[in-house]
């Protein structure tokens, strides 16, 4: 059977996954990290995936491969293709008055909302990519007129293994469409008048590809020195072993969130909570979403459905902020939180580290209430640092089931879900059991099963084997979030300097 490879090009760093494209299993892995900051070169993210598909034994032996990645980031090429800016991510605020703007430009207030959700399934944030080019086109003028085509992280690196074969080649998929504020995920059509709106004109973008529609062959030159298969299993050359004699077919893609759907194969009444540099709550839907509150995003997903999803600038890089902040590891950390009690006897970190995105506070910083005597502990930090994550994580998840989400099983994945006292304490503060699969990464797993849809074709992804899940439960304990909902409006924001 061939092999396929699915990759994720997220926030913190790039894994590569290969596995057999009939029964799902794993061949071989690799990764490595990206750069910090929220704005970041794109050919960083390309050497990252070199070096994790050299680290994953090479491609020479897959027949195809689909890249995921994090989503919104503003990709801008000029008429060349050369990379005219760095990347704005999907984390980065300096959009959030572009984002009014764009509301009020559209009737402000609810009215301005409500277009926005009816139009393109969204109200606009400072992550969205047409926020991004509006900020472009105000404060840097000059790049902005260099500007001929506006991609996203995987629709880019898609491009780029195909030999970055001119503009017109550029492609994307519905799911990471969805979150550009100029795709309606009601209509698949782009909203063009709307993208002029945000830039001042219309730039090329990518075409939107079906689910399993291929974006292309793989260019071997592409990978260089990197592409010879190495480790374990790993055949010797294009064309020989798995790979299409035609070529190594390249997927769609589409953003990390709908791949991480596919990951772990999220069906009714899931729900998905991912703690990664993001913190997300998201379940696939067969109606569009449009909330013109703003809290849900009315993404798109990877198979032809929708994916509504609640997105925090603010989940694993707390526990990494509070580990530092207590000169301990991520283990101890866990142990830490889990000693204190339930609640941590009224400490409540307000997790707004980065500013935030839901709700729609980038300029707000963190807060930690009800210091005593008695709370002043690292136990009561490192715990107050999970709950106040997980708390705004829960208010996502009742954002979600307002918009009409069936919430029968919680889902938990990503880097964060690594930490016992994550999944022990996820159940306390959810007011329900979440399912965790075994540690994994469920985003390149996604994007490995879009491309064996793609390799063997058919109406729906290959069904893969089930990796098994361990269920946490724990008596809810309503007053964590109670305590939580006094605190989290009682923050200072950031000042310029
Ligand atoms: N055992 C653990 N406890 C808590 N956090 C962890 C643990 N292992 C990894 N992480 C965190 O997970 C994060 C990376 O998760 P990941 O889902 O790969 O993020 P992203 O997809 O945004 O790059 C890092 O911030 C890391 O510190
Ligand atoms: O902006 C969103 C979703 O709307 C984020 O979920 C990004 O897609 C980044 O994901 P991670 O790197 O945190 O997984």
């Amino acid at each position: 059977m061939p092999l396929v490879a699915g990759v994720d090009s997220s926030t913190q760093s790039c894994k590569v996954v290969i596995r057999d494209a009939a029964t799902g299993a794993l061949v071989r892995q690799g990764r490595a990290p990206h750069p910090d900051g929220t704005e970041v070169d794109p050919r960083a993210w390309w050497d990252a995936l070199r070096t994790a598909v050299a680290a994953a034994g090479g491609l020479a032996d897959v027949a195809a491969v689909s890249v995921a990645g994090q989503q919104h980031g503003m990709v801008c090429l000029d008429e060349a293709g050369e990379v005219v800016r760095p990347a704005l991510l999907w984390n980065d605020t300096r959009s959030a008055d572009a984002a009014r703007d764009l509301i009020d430009e559209a009737g402000g207030g609810l009215a301005g909302r409500r277009f926005w959700a009816e139009a393109v399934g969204s109200v606009p944030v400072a992550s969205f990519t047409g926020t991004k080019l509006r900020w472009l086109a105000r404060h840097e003028p000059e790049r902005a007129d260099r500007v001929a085509a506006v991609c996203l992280p995987h629709d880019w690196l898609t491009w780029r293994l195909a030999g970055a074969p001119g503009l017109a080649a550029l492609c994307t998929d519905r799911g990471d469409a969805s979150g550009t504020g100029y795709w309606s995920p009601s209509t698949g059509e782009y909203r063009l008048d709307l993208l002029e709106q945000a830039f001042g004109r219309v730039v090329a973008v990518p075409t939107v590809l079906g689910p399993a529609e291929a974006a292309g062959v793989l260019d071997p030159a592409t990978l260089g020195g990197v592409t010879p298969a190495a480790g374990p299993g790993a055949g010797s050359g294009v064309g020989r072993s798995g790979a299409a004699p035609g070529g190594i077919v390249l997927g769609p893609g589409t953003g990390d969130n709908a791949a991480a759907a596919l990951g772990v194969g999220a069906g009714p009444g899931d729900v998905v909570v991912s703690i990664g540099t993001s913190g997300t709550v998201f379940s696939v839907a067969d109606v569009p979403a449009a909330d013109p509150g703003g809290a849900v995003a009315g993404f798109a997903d990877a198979t032809g459905r929708y994916l509504p999803l609640v997105c925090t600038l603010n989940a694993a890089r707390v526990l990494d902020a509070a580990a530092a902040l207590l000169r301990v590891g991520l283990d101890e950390l866990t142990e830490l939180a889990l000693s204190a009690p339930p609640g941590a006897d009224g400490l409540v970190m307000v997790p707004y580290l980065e500013g935030e995105r839901t709700p729609d506070r980038p300029l707000s910083t963190g807060a930690l209430h009800g210091l005593t005597l008695r709370t002043a502990t690292p136990a009561h930090l490192a715990r107050a640092a999970v709950e106040g994550m997980l708390c705004a994580l829960a208010d996502g998840l009742d954002a979600l089931t307002a918009q009409g989400a069936d919430a029968r099983r919680v889902i938990l994945v990503g880097g964060g879900a690594r930490s016992a006292a994550v999944r022990r304490i996820a159940p306390q503060v959810f007011g329900r059991p979440v399912v965790v699969p075994p540690p994994g990464e469920y985003v390149a797993d996604g994007a490995a099963r879009q491309a064996a849809w793609v390799a063997l074709g058919g109406a729906a992804p290959p069904q893969w084997a089930d990796a098994g899940i361990r269920e946490y439960d724990a008596e809810p304990v309503p007053a964590v979030r109670e305590r939580y909902a006094q605190a989290r409006d009682r923050t200072v924001d950031r000042t310029s300097g």
